[in-house]
């Protein structure tokens, strides 16, 4: 019983830990995880990551085969195109790759929802303590693809658009756990995240991004610098997540303005695109 699927990372509109709403669109890079159901515990492995923290995608397997199969044990591999802790949101695309594989693997495929498939993700990823709020925002973006403005508070999906942007991330290299977030000091710019959500209901994603990334670098003390470097060229750039990568969008030849301006900085840039399709499994 082996099932193989995968799912897209995402950028931030506007990050959850101010207020609990949150918004984030799907990218190109993947992750993709393979499933085996052949053994009685779960064990999890990351390709390439030594030591990886392997308990997200492990209860992801175990809470699948726990309701739709017979609690089968066996292993999870995951292959991932970003890296971890970066703020491109691995853990939600993994987590999501994990679920469908599993009922890929137990042909259960369409008794779920897509949407409460990305659900089982956030419990697993609040049952081993990777998130603050569940992220369902970054969750729901990298399974449905496309924006998603989300209610972390209730796993609500408030509002879904697709867009054609092209996106340009820049990843320091460094690493940022979302799980150490200073979340007392994201609650104090509750006022401007409610700017924020309201913009990003109404549609306005890249000037929603702006003034969330503007805001979430003074509460997680990160640069605006690199902001500033893409400000004159394209009308939405952000800190995605809870950081380190800054995420722009716009078309090709303003991000290649803004791309050499970051190809200066220590660390990667990535060229790719909106992804509008969500996660999928491969046959
Ligand atoms: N590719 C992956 N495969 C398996 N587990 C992963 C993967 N990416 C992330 N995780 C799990 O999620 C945990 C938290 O990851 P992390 O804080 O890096 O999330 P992220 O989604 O990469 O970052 P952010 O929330 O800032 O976007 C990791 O410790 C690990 O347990
Ligand atoms: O852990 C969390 O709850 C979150 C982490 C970041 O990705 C945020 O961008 C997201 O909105 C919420």
């Amino acid at each position: 019983m082996e099932g193989r699927a995968a799912a897209p990372a995402a950028g931030t509109v506007l990050n959850a830990l101010a207020t609990g709403t949150g918004s984030a669109f799907a990218i190109g890079p993947e992750v993709t995880a393979t499933v085996s159901l052949d053994g009685e515990s779960v064990s999890g492995f990351v390709a390439g990551v030594e030591d990886a923290d392997t308990r997200l995608v492990e209860r992801c397997v175990e809470l699948v085969t726990a309701e739709y199969g017979d609690d089968q044990g066996g292993t999870v591999r995951t292959d991932s195109e970003v890296p971890l802790a970066s703020g491109l949101k691995s853990s939600s695309a993994a987590a999501n790759a994990t679920v469908l594989a599993t009922l890929s693997a137990l042909d259960a495929v369409d008794e779920v929802s897509r949407t409460a498939a990305a659900k089982l993700g956030v419990q697993a990823a609040r049952d081993t303590g990777v998130t603050v709020t569940g992220a369902f925002d970054d969750a729901s973006a990298s399974m449905l693809g496309g924006v998603t403005v989300t209610d972390n508070d209730r796993d609500e999906l408030l509002h879904r658009e697709t867009r054609a942007w092209d996106v340009l991330v820049w990843t320091p290299p460094e690493q940022a756990f979302s799980s150490d977030a200073p979340v007392e000091r994201c609650r104090q710019i509750a006022p401007v995240a409610e700017l924020v959500a309201d913009l990003a209901r109404d549609g306005e994603f890249k000037r929603a991004m702006t003034v969330n990334g503007l805001a979430f670098c003074g509460a997680l003390g990160f640069s605006v610098e690199p902001m500033l470097e893409a400000m004159p060229d394209v009308a939405g750039v952000s800190l995605s997540g809870t950081g380190p990568s800054f995420v722009a969008v716009g078309d090709g030849d303003d991000l290649a303005a803004v791309q050499e301006r970051w190809d200066d900085r220590q660390g990667t840039t990535l060229l790719t695109t909106t992804q509008s399709e969500g996660a999928r499994i491969h046959d």
